[in-house]
């Protein structure tokens, strides 16, 4: 099954909720393609042993790896974590996470500052690219185990919006209106 993606509605109770705006509707994956956003599947049983993830990490330089599994009984200052997470940031570099069991949701800004909700599952790796707003939360399924991975030494430091004079945000801003050649953020009329 491809990795599902849809437009959030705009209630900020029980985050852990689908909060699907139309019921139905789910957004073409190109659709983040176009934000940047970059997604495979793979098969999460092999991950030790898989030539594809090996190939991914060979080619884009992901020399660093670590899993976390995120549960109370796993994971430190579980709490606060999650609460940080889930408090909207952005990156210096790209966030990469391969789900390897459970299932959770990454929420991204698109172009016109609206939420997608990217639901994520065992075997879906993404790449959120440096300076995207983002955030995490888990589902009601309350448990995911990610493979985490990253470019020489990880530096996980989220900056928290607003961040629109930060370096890799600049850069985002400029590498999307290269793409689509229009200028963003739109101006009003
Ligand atoms: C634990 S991965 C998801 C949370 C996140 O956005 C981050 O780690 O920066
Ligand atoms: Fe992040």
């Amino acid at each position: 099954m491809a990795m599902e993606a849809w437009f959030m509605d705009d209630s900020n109770e029980h985050p852990r909720l689908p909060h699907r705006l139309n019921p139905k509707e789910l957004l073409p994956l190109d659709k983040l393609a176009e934000l940047g956003v970059l997604y495979w599947h793979l098969n999460p049983k092999n991950y030790e042993n898989d030539e594809e993830l090996r190939h991914i990490r060979e080619t884009r330089g992901y020399n660093y790896m670590d899993l976390i599994d995120i549960r109370p009984e796993k994971l430190e200052n579980y709490e606060e974590k999650l609460k940080n997470f889930y408090t909207e940031h952005i990156h210096g570099d790209e966030e990469v996470r391969y789900c390897l069991e459970g299932s959770g949701y990454f929420d991204v800004r698109d172009k016109e500052d609206r939420w997608i909700r990217i639901w994520i599952k065992a075997g879906d790796l993404i790449i959120l690219p440096a300076g995207i707003y983002h955030r995490f939360t888990l589902d009601t399924s309350n448990y995911i185990k990610l493979m985490r991975l990253f470019i020489g030494e990880p530096v996980w430091t989220a900056y928290n919006r607003p961040q629109e004079e930060h370096p890799a945000r600049k850069d985002y801003i400029k590498s999307l209106n290269e793409e689509v050649g229009l200028q963003y953020p739109l101006e009003a009329h």
